[in-house]
């Protein structure tokens, strides 16, 4: 695993860096192999990033979008991670439909629709049961109680080690999540956190010692590249 902690002034200048480094491995993608592919967070961090995405001039027929994770809600729905990446930029660039693969929520099972994903995905890569395809970028925030994607504290979700995708659980609400070892299959992993409040939760996840299925984000270990991007406000005390 190569990692690195970048700790920005604000939060425009690490949406700019996330930015540069998203398009950089764009390019190298389709470079080699003809198309990218993209999972996205939720959250408000990704917000302004999103938006940046939508302005930028990019060949949209070779990117296909996926989501890292979703809450178990209808897609038009205000709290629905895909709702705000279509208003923030997937509605406003002409990406083809086919390249947007939303995660099922309409079957009212959870489990249901977390395996009717992971079906997609495996046919999207041509992968087979068992294996774990590798995504150019995964993009993760990371809660105050260092969840990541909806891998939550001390859920079930944090068990699951041979599926792509499973159900997470916050509190009463249920979601549908990458599992870790899914994520840690992707080319790079970057992480945006930004904000005082994450402090404390990034203190435990870069600690050398800690309980992993306290601070889920520890699980985070990709084969490739693991890139922290962090304002000012959360990387403060952070000795990388
Ligand atoms: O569906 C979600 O809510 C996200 O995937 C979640 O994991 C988010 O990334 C973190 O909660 C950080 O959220 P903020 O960016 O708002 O701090």
């Amino acid at each position: 695993m190569n990692k690195t902690v970048e700790v920005l002034p604000d939060q425009p200048a690490l949406v700019a860096r996330a930015l540069d480094l998203i398009l950089s491995k764009l390019e190298t993608a389709i470079q080699q192999r003809g198309q990218f592919t993209i999972a996205l967070s939720g959250g408000s961090t990704p917000k302004p990033l999103y938006e940046a995405i939508g302005n930028q001039k990019l060949t949209w027929d070779k990117i296909h979008v996926f989501w890292g994770d979703e809450r178990y809600v209808v897609p038009d729905h205000p709290d629905s991670n895909e709702l705000m990446a279509r208003r923030a930029w997937l509605d406003r660039v002409p990406i083809p439909a086919a390249n947007i693969h939303a995660v099922p929520t309409l079957s009212a099972n959870p489990a249901v629709d977390a395996a009717k994903y992971e079906r997609h995905l495996q046919e999207f890569f041509h992968s087979v049961p068992g294996k774990f395809p590798a995504l150019d970028v995964v993009l993760l925030g990371m809660g105050d109680d260092a969840h990541t994607a909806s891998l939550f504290p001390h859920t079930e979700a944090l068990k699951v080690c041979d599926r792509l995708i499973t159900v997470g659980n916050k509190d009463s609400s249920q979601r549908i999540t990458f599992t870790y070892p899914f994520i840690n299959a992707a080319r790079s992993v970057i992480f945006l956190a930004a904000g005082a409040n994450k402090r404390p939760a990034l203190a435990q996840v870069f600690a050398s010692e800690a309980d992993d299925f306290a601070y889920p984000s520890r699980l985070i270990k990709p084969q490739g590249e693991l890139v922290w991007l962090l304002d000012a406000a959360a990387g403060l005390e952070l000795k990388p």
